[in-house]
């Protein structure tokens, strides 16, 4: 009798699928990106600023997935973006949709085989550290990839070197120099003020965490927690791609028993489209010091 779970190759898309996707989507420009973004929940704003678009919606494209949340429209957007060719992602998908993990992030290999060599990801996360508050952004430094940790990594299954290696080195995930230079533009912009750098945990979502688990996402030394992003970059980077992310504090988890305050999805919306305008300028700027 076989073994349960012999045929490995039932896990994962090959590289063969992933090029044809790609090819699919090159068809439909002849941008050839290098910079690639991927839109948070209410934050493609900046694909309004994309000049020269060319929409390729994902349910055109032969085995691409499609997006389920309300605030993730589900299409790629080809153009520029301070005359720089940008390949944007309007609508991720995420685990709690019911995609397997290693579904989670393919986008990211489509983007790779594209041509994308840097992945640029934002994301609405609830604020653990008590400095934050709802409206700021936090650069992320590194992450917790709770699902991860417990089996559920987003590089499992059957690994084709075409892809990367397989075993892979996480520390170091979020490029120094895009970090520092975000910064920068923020503060050049005058918002010093509500830019922060910190760590992401990663929870599988959907449900938002119960007040003893904020409490256990703190003690592992997490500033934001949120349901996406941490499958991306692991493959942004298993890509070599040199990534970037950056999470919109949309609300601040509460630690006290008995509090009064749930967070709904639509909270979430709300403070996203309220900083939209301005993260849509952040970027304007920060992809001009893109090479
Ligand atoms: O796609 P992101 O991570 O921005 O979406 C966040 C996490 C959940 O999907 C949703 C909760 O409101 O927003
Ligand atoms: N509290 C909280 N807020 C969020 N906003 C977006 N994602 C989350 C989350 O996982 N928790």
């Amino acid at each position: 009798m076989a073994a349960i779970n012999s045929d490995l190759s039932v896990i994962g898309y090959t590289f063969e699928d992933i090029q044809a996707m790609a090819s699919e989507v090159l068809k439909h420009s002849t941008l050839r990106p290098k910079i690639g973004i991927i839109c948070g929940t209410g934050l493609d704003g900046i694909a309004e600023a994309v000049e020269n678009q060319t929409v390729v919606s994902y349910d055109s494209i032969p085995g691409f997935p499609v997006s389920t949340v309300k605030g993730h429209s589900g299409h790629f957007v080809f153009g520029t973006l301070q005359g720089k060719a940008v390949l944007l992602m309007r609508g991720r998908l995420h685990y709690y949709e019911g995609y397997p993990m290693w579904k989670v992030a393919m986008p990211v290999r489509v983007m790779k085989a594209v041509g994308i060599e840097t992945l640029l990801v934002t994301n609405a996360a609830g604020g653990l550290n008590p400095d934050y508050k709802t409206g700021d952004l936090m650069v992320i430094k590194d992450h917790i990839d709770l699902p991860g940790l417990t089996g559920e990594c987003v590089l499992i299954g059957k690994n084709d070197e075409r892809f990367g290696p397989r075993f892979l080195a996480t520390n170091g995930t979020y490029d120094k120099d895009l970090r520092q230079k975000f910064m920068e533009v923020v503060a050049e912009m005058g918002h010093a003020d509500i830019i922060k750098e910190g760590v992401y945990i990663m929870i599988g979502g959907p449900t938002f965490s119960s007040t003893a688990e904020v409490r256990v996402l703190r003690m592992f030394g997490a500033d934001a927690v949120g349901m996406s992003t941490v499958p991306e970059a692991v493959v942004g980077r298993h890509s070599s791609m040199r990534v970037f992310g950056v999470s919109l504090i949309t609300d601040m988890v509460d630690f006290e028993d008995g509090s009064q305050f749930q967070v709904t999805h639509d909270d979430v919306l709300k403070v996203a489209h309220q900083r939209a305008q301005l993260m849509k300028k952040m970027f304007l700027k920060f992809v001009q010091f893109i090479d």
